[in-house]
């Protein structure tokens, strides 16, 4: 007798039920993600079914009853954990990383961004075809009304991804003052965004403003004369000078919104940095309603601690990696011995052909001034902008930059933030970045909005320091890279800072012979032992037997002269 036959003896006479398979997840095999969930009528079996199922326990609960009420909590959490995989699964193909509680689900399109028609159709009539994967995940999250942090690529499109929920929040003018402020690094910046929310918000008769000339803002911007204005974009000092007249020069009581672009800078301390204007902003803006939307390409922790202790709520938002530079460009460190081999490197590539617009960062003012004075005469359609020169110049050499009339443009760190040339092809950085962060918003100048770009680093022995930092940032972003460079030793931190806060001396940027570079003794000897392979020279050439010249080779020499 096997088993069967056994269990078939002992069951005798017992009645099993049919099983009733009352509900069934199907998941699509093509792909594990789009799962599809059918819920049939659950089939409840009838009470003498029940009580053949059920053990009555002694407090008179039924096991059977329990299972079943698991079973659609069951469901009910399955379906849940699908929905969130799929969200999961949509953040993955767009590279967002969220931190923070009940974040939203990312919009796929604009129309799932929940704002008036209007902004949708500003938002196409700027060409824009879907949002960028910032613009998915931050926009739902500030329409909710979240303070956030976010960390997305050069030229992402972080600024519509801020402008969009304030332009919905505030849906018109009210006359009450400033009641969102947008705080940018330079003004090129400012002025940069001020024009993109005039864009956005078309039609909605917002008054978009930016402190421009100190001693209008006074009377302009005082407590009863800016009622009619709606949106701030402005750098700190600027406006810390208002805020610190006595009385105050401008009222930020009702700002609801504060955007702090650039976070990482603007949260920098020191000479170069704005942390000490940032506080004093901080405490004007004292709104009970005020929520604050940090955005930067690059991250930095001071940043996010200050977020942590003070931004209730806080959600952080990551595209990509962390400080890496954007993919669309094409990166190359180029080795070129010293100053000298710069400017050769330059011409080289003139050479063989540049294809305009092209940007040259270079560290200081005085180098960009050199710079430029050496191109101009070499026939290149190029300016340069530094803050030495006044806004009306400034003003006016980024206008012609982005309307074609300039070819090339020389600049300092300035316009490393922010600023967004359309199609700029090329970045060089004739002189090394002072940073790795530095680096990734030089070269994010180029391939923006998903074009294609290239940069082109040079380099010298006086700037090793920061190229293995540098050269991991083009690993990462797939570039080849010389073994060596990954392989120098990480300088300890305080030297690294040290090295940041000054850029290295270097000789001037200037085509001279060798001769008029030297200065006092250096000049002598140089003209000493000049003078004496002169003589040995002469007394070659007198000692050498005289050849006869073919008519043939007399022609080749007048063609090569
Ligand atoms: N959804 C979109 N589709 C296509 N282009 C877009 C979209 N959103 C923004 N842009 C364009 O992309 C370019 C870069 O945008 P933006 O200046 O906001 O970048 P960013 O992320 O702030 O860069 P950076 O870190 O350098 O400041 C701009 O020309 C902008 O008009």
């Amino acid at each position: 007798m096997d088993t069967y036959d056994i269990f078939k003896k002992l069951s005798r006479g017992a009645k099993f039920p049919k099983k009733t398979n009352t509900v069934q997840v199907q998941a699509k095999q093509e792909n594990p993600f789009e799962v599809k969930i059918e819920t049939k009528p659950v089939k409840f079996a009838n009470s003498q079914t029940q009580q053949d199922n059920s053990i009555t326990l002694l407090n008179g609960l039924s096991t059977e009853k329990r299972g079943k009420k698991r079973k659609i909590v069951d469901v009910e959490q399955k379906k849940k954990n699908l929905e969130q995989e799929q969200i999961n699964h949509y953040r993955n193909v767009n590279n967002i990383t969220v931190v923070g509680r009940h974040v939203p689900e990312p919009c796929k399109s604009f129309n799932d961004f929940n704002v008036d028609e209007d902004i949708i159709e500003n938002l196409k009539t700027c060409g824009f075809e879907e949002p960028t994967p910032i613009q998915k995940q931050a926009v739902p999250l500030m329409l909710e009304g979240r303070q956030i942090l976010a960390c997305a690529p050069t030229g992402s499109g972080k600024t519509a991804a801020f402008l969009v929920p304030i332009i919905d929040a505030l849906k018109g003018p009210q006359r009450q003052g400033f009641r969102a402020l947008i705080l940018c690094p330079t003004r090129e910046l400012a002025k940069q965004t001020q024009r993109e929310c005039g864009r956005l918000s078309e039609g909605r008769g917002f008054r978009v403003h930016i402190i421009s000339k100190i001693k209008k803002a006074l009377t302009q911007y005082n407590p009863n004369g800016s009622q009619k204005y709606d949106i701030l974009v402005t750098t700190p000092n600027r406006l810390c000078y208002l805020l610190k007249q006595d009385p105050p020069g401008i009222s930020l009581r009702n700002v609801e919104w504060l955007i702090i672009d650039e976070a990482d800078k603007l949260f920098e301390s020191g000479v170069r940095g704005f942390r000490e204007q940032l506080n004093d902003i901080l405490k004007a803006c004292d709104n009970q309603k005020r929520k604050i939307a940090m955005f930067s390409a690059t991250y930095t922790p001071v940043v996010a601690k200050w977020c942590v202790h003070n931004m209730k709520g806080l959600v952080r938002i990551t595209i990509g990696h962390r400080n890496a530079a954007t993919d669309s460009v094409e990166q190359e460190l180029l080795f070129v011995g010293n100053e000298q081999g710069k400017l050769l490197a330059f011409r080289d590539l003139v050479r063989k052909g540049l294809s305009p617009p092209v940007l040259i960062f270079v560290q200081s003012k005085e180098r960009a001034q050199q710079l430029f004075n050496e191109l101009i005469y070499d026939g290149i359609n190029v300016d340069a902008i530094h803050s030495d020169r006044t806004q009306l110049q400034r003003d006016n050499t980024v206008r012609s930059f982005r309307e074609g009339r300039i070819w090339v443009l020389i600049c300092t760190e300035l316009m490393a933030r922010g600023v967004d040339f359309k199609g700029v092809n090329l970045v060089i950085n004739y002189d090394f970045p002072p940073s790795a962060i530095s680096y990734v918003h030089r070269i994010g100048r180029a391939g923006r909005a998903g074009r294609k770009g290239k940069a082109i680093t040079f380099f010298t022995s006086d700037d090793t320091t920061n190229l293995r930092s540098i050269a991991h940032i083009l690993k990462e972003s797939g570039c080849e890279v010389p073994p060596y460079m990954l392989a120098i030793k990480k300088l300890p931190k305080s030297k690294r800072k040290k090295v940041q806060a000054g850029a290295p001396k270097r000789e001037e940027i200037i085509t001279k012979p060798l001769y008029d570079r030297l200065k006092g003794g250096k000049r002598e000897k140089f003209r000493e032992i000049n003078n004496r392979l002169k003589e040995k020279r002469k007394h070659l050439n007198k000692n050498k037997p005289k050849k006869k010249i073919s008519s043939s080779t007399k022609e080749d020499l007048s063609e090569s002269e």
